[in-house]
């Protein structure tokens, strides 16, 4: 496996949160453990997007954390963040690979095997797979595949499984039992009222 973090924050830009507050919390907790993924609201201008993510790749740097930009590779680019994040609807993974260059970090959105195995060929780094449990974060996903739906991707891939989509603190246990390699979260960090505790307590629940 490559030495990819385990723990992947994903920016929370909607009305009311504060996502650079949230990232500060948890960057002393889980330092190079950290993955963040810069992902703004889909009208967000590409300027909001470019200023977030220096921010962000700024805010990273000491700890050794990584930084994604979801969707918007050419953002990725100018911010010289370690890579990005595709799904359906973004470029496909082998014109990613080619934006980004060989040895840029590169994930995909995977729900099944086949399309994982397809990722994997068409050279991603790790898979985002999902929606593991109800979200209130994304509108418009397909039913939750649940800790069997990771073990049939984990089983089929030997890229690191990034489990997304209602992971909490409780749910980790069992997505690694899995298979998980990782988790990515959204509003698990961004709604604590205590991001820096639930940071400590995701770590622990990945790492033990
Ligand atoms: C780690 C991880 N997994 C899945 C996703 C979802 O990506 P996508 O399907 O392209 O949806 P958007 O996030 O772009 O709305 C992700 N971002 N990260
Ligand atoms: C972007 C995305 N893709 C699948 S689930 C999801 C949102 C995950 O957010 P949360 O961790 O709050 O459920
Ligand atoms: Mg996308």
């Amino acid at each position: 496996m490559p030495s990819l973090g385990r723990l992947h924050l994903i920016t929370d830009t909607r009305p009311g949160r504060d996502p650079l507050a949230v990232l500060r919390a948890a960057l002393p907790v889980a330092r190079a453990e950290l993955v963040v993924q810069v992902r703004v609201e889909d009208d967000a201008t590409d300027r909001e997007a470019y200023e977030l993510a220096q921010r962000v790749v700024g805010l990273c740097r000491p700890y050794g954390a990584t930084c994604l930009v979801n969707d918007r590779l050419h953002v990725a680019l100018a911010v010289a963040a370690a890579g990005g994040h595709v799904g359906a609807e973004d470029l496909p993974v082998a014109a990613a690979r080619r934006v980004l260059g060989a040895g840029a970090v590169l994930g995909a959105t995977a729900r099944e095997p086949g399309g994982a195995a397809a990722a994997v060929a068409a050279g991603v780094t790790y898979l985002g797979v999902g929606p593991c449990h109800a979200t209130t974060t994304k509108a418009g996903l397909p039913d939750p595949i649940g800790p069997e739906g990771v073990r049939a991707v984990a089983g089929a891939v030997d890229v690191p499984v990034i489990a997304i989509g209602g992971v909490t603190v409780a749910s980790v246990p069992a997505l690694r039992a899995a298979g998980a390699y990782g988790v990515a979260v959204v509003g698990a960090l961004s709604a604590s009222p205590d991001p820096a505790r639930t940071t400590a307590e995701l770590i622990e629940a990945l790492t033990c």
